[in-house]
């Protein structure tokens, strides 16, 4: 995460896409300074708060020659973690991580899944879309090799932990997504997220019963 984005308002932060592609196609175009006035006609914002977001970024325009387009180009591709794609790996090619190798995660353009990994000799050597599938021998190595960072646990929940001290140890994995029942324990250095799919509808069966008028509370 960036630091900066912190402390910039919601507000301006929700427009920094829209400046985001118009100075792209600027920058594209061989365009260089661009002024708050055409940046307001372009994007539809008016040029006070233009002025006022860029603001947040340090004082970047200067009278009479307006915003230089390589400086916002790479702050704001730098802010909105254009820059940075979090290389994932799934483990347990089974009926949910297929699910997962088919579901386009790259829309947010941010995380790929780029390899899966299993035990079963029919998958390992296959391809789901373009992820290979590796048998769990070459884990350790391949997970460095990617430089996958974050995994994402698709076994059977017997399997999870001792997968896991697999990962944990040897690779520079930080973050996992689990989906099995097993309550991980993992070094503080890891961080897990558990996603238990009975659990959530448990809990949403029971806000429906006890609160049934109460979205705040059902929505949490
Ligand atoms: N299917 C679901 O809707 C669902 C929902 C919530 C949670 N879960 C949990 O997700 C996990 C996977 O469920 P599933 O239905 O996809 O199971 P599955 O049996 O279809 O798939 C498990 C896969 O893991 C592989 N595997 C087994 N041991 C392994 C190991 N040591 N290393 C790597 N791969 C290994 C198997 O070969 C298989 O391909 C389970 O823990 C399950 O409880 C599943």
């Amino acid at each position: 995460m960036n630091e900066e984005i912190i402390k910039i308002p919601q507000a301006t932060a929700k427009r920094l896409p829209l400046y985001y592609r118009f100075l792209r196609n600027l920058h594209n175009s061989g365009k260089q300074r661009v002024s708050s006035a055409e940046l307001s006609e372009a994007v539809k914002v008016d040029s006070a708060t233009i002025r006022r977001d860029f603001s947040y970024f340090g004082a970047l325009g200067k009278k009479g020659y307006g915003y230089n387009v390589n400086y916002l180009l790479t702050f704001f591709r730098k802010t909105l973690d254009q820059d940075e794609l979090t290389k994932v790996a799934l483990i347990g090619v089974g009926n949910l991580g297929t699910a997962f190798l088919n579901y386009n995660f790259m829309k947010n353009n941010n995380t790929k899944i780029e390899i899966a990994f299993d035990i079963d000799p029919n998958k390992v050597g296959k391809k789901i879309g373009d992820v290979s599938i590796y048998s769990l021998e070459e884990l350790e190595t391949r997970l460095i090799s990617e430089d996958i960072s974050v995994i994402i646990l698709t076994i059977p929940a017997e399997v999870a932990q001792r997968v896991t001290d697999q990962v944990t140890t040897k690779t520079n994995v930080k973050g996992i997504l689990n989906f099995t029942p097993a309550r991980l324990n993992v070094p503080s250095s890891i961080r897990v997220h558990h996603i238990d799919l009975a659990v959530e509808l448990q809990s949403l069966v029971y806000f429906l019963k006890h609160y049934p008028n109460d979205t705040e509370i059902s929505q949490d």
